[in-house]
């Protein structure tokens, strides 16, 4: 029997961000594992058009949550969706439901944050710190809890090369960012923006930096972990591998690469990957849960859920594995065939800018115009360009992060709970998980049909051959340009010619003489 999903048993779980990549996974190994918990609060906001409940319905309704609704077919009645907007005070819930939340909930997981990299610093601080600060205040009124689970990101300290299981400082406190945030306004904040992130690359490491600083100052006598994950993936193993519902990461890139809008790249080969399925972090989690509630350690730990200093892959590997399967199992209507080519060097980037992905946007935005359709290739390759410019941080560094903490989790767990919890990244073959994540993006993000590889294959073919002829033709027109202009090329040409006709007539020759 395993210890943690006994403790999930009977109780009362509020989790924030349950409707993100993360979230959703983390409800479902719940429910899947523990069916006999008493009830899933969510913090949940209208979006899109649609009402909590339809974005509940939607949620259960999807294929991650199959198995689930086989095992605890009364799953919808055991998730209370609660109105919540973190971005308001008091995150806009009504008076009933935050006694209910203050007075029922155990275990709490924070899984909402903004995790765009372009935020402006109001927003990322007022989520991924006022709000934190805001949940831990409801926690430090909640007579039930047990634990309170907060997710970081490895990422919160990239200005450092090796990172530790610790809460590291940052210059200005956050208290002092929140206050004059609410004065300042919106341009000065954009100017001091680049001068308070220092050497971080963006607001949400910043921010989240921030937040594990509020978190440590408002921790109280709760019991209180950290997580850190790195760059979430696709699932490894749970439900079904290569799960994955959305374009953050390497998901997007892997798109982009596979349709053949992106193939060069500035990023460091044998800089070190840090994915982490998506399932890891999720099991970890719940084993911090567990242990947190349980052991009650003295202080607020951190444990690190990262992959490169147990299992490293890197960014060279996963490029050429992404790409092999491509091979096997193509996208549909793919704009270019898939290549990647990496490099370091920022001249050869804009050379490959330049080539290989504004001038066929351009030529293709030209045809559109030709056959009477609006162009819409320049800006999206102008997007995609502007993403991958914010990706290169990461994919031109390795860090090193220790796992003290979480191999310490590891060796506490029974053999069973490490089996049904198992976070030993040790355990992952990359091969095997780049491929179903591939196939995963395909089935499971894009949506294409299996049924329709056949064709997307035949696709690639008259691509390679447009490619050909497109190439010869501009071969044959640089080369009449180039013998229209110099004498030097005249005479080559001439030379290549003759060589070429008397090697021809010799061999008529010979073979007649044979014969
Ligand atoms: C030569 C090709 C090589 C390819 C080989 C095969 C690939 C193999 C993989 C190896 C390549 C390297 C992978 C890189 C992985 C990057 C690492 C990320 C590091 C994360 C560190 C921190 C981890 C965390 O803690 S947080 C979680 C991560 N957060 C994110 O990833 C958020 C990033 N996204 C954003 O901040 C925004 O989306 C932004 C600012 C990038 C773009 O915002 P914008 O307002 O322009 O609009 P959007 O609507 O959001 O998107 C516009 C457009 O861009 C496409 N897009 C968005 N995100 C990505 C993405 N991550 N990758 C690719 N494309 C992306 C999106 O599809 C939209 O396209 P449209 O068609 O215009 O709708
Ligand atoms: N994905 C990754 O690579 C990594 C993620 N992390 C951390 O993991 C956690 C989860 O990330 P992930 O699941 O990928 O992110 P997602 O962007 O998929 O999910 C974010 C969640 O936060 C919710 N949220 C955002 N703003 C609000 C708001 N104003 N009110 C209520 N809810 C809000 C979203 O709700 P809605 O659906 O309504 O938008 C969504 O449920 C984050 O803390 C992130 O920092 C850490 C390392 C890597």
């Amino acid at each position: 029997m395993s210890m943690i999903a006994a403790f999930y048993g009977g109780k009362s779980i509020l989790i924030t961000g349950a409707t993100g990549f993360l979230g959703k996974v983390l409800m479902e190994k719940l429910f899947r594992t523990s069916p006999d918990l008493k009830v899933i609060y969510i913090l949940v906001r209208p979006k899109a058009g649609q009402t909590l409940q339809q974005r509940v319905f939607q949620i259960l309704n999807s294929k991650l949550f199959e198995k689930v609704k086989e095992l605890c077919p009364n799953v919808h009645e055991k998730i209370r969706a609660i109105y919540a907007d973190l971005n308001q005070n008091d995150f806009g819930i009504s008076k009933e439901d935050m006694q209910e939340l203050l007075s029922c909930t155990n275990i709490i997981f924070h899984c909402a944050a903004t995790v765009r990299f372009d935020d402006t610093l109001r927003h990322a601080v007022q989520l991924n710190v006022t709000a934190t600060q805001q949940l831990l205040l409801m926690a430090s009124q909640m007579p039930k809890l047990e634990a309170f689970i907060h997710i970081s990101t490895a990422f919160s300290n990239c200005n450092l090369k090796h990172i530790d299981e610790v809460i590291y400082p940052c210059p200005v406190e956050p208290k002092k960012i929140i206050d004059s945030l609410e004065w300042l306004d919106d341009a000065i904040i954009d100017e001091i923006t680049p001068k308070l992130i220092g050497d971080r690359p963006n607001t949400y490491t910043y921010t989240k930096a921030l937040g594990e600083m509020v978190v440590q100052q408002e921790s109280g006598n709760m019991n209180i972990a950290i997580i850190r994950p790195s760059i979430v993936g696709a699932t490894w193993q749970e439900p079904f591998p290569g799960w994955v519902d959305n374009i953050n990461g390497p998901s997007g890139l892997i798109i982009a690469a596979g349709k053949g809008f992106l193939r060069a790249i500035k990023a460091t080969p044998m800089a070190v990957a840090d994915v982490i399925p998506v399932d890891t972090v999720v099991n970890l989690t719940l084993a911090v849960g567990w242990y947190t509630a349980v052991h009650r350690p003295k202080s607020t730990l951190v444990y690190h859920c990262t992959s490169g200093n147990l299992n490293p892959c890197n960014w060279g590997k996963m490029g050429f594995q992404v790409l092999a399967t491509f091979e096997k199992i193509p996208l549909e209507r793919a704009f270019r065939r898939p290549y990647a080519n990496f490099t370091t060097n920022n001249f050869t980037t804009q050379y490959r800018n330049a080539v290989s992905h504004r001038a066929p946007a351009i030529i293709y935005d030209f045809y559109l115009r030709l056959t009477g359709r609006k162009p819409r290739m320049t800006k999206l390759m102008n997007r995609l360009l502007r993403t991958v410019s914010m990706l290169e941080y990461f994919i031109n560094r390795s860090w090193e992060w220790s796992t003290y903490n979480t191999e310490m989790l590891m060796s506490e767990l029974s053999p069973e709970d490490q089996r049904v919890f198992n976070f030993d990244v040790r355990q992952l073959n990359w091969l095997e998980y780049i491929e179903n994540y591939v196939l995963g993006v395909k089935k499971y993000l894009l949506k294409e049909d299996m049924a329709g590889i056949p064709e997307a294959k035949q696709h690639l073919k008259r691509l390679r051959n447009i490619h050909y002829l497109f190439n010869t033709a501009l071969f044959l027109i640089a080369w009449r340009l180039l013998i229209a202009r110099s004498q030097m090329a005249r005479n080559v040409w001439f030379f290549i010619v003759s060589f070429c006709y008397k090697f021809l007539s010799y061999f008529r020759a010979s073979s007649t003489l044979k014969v």
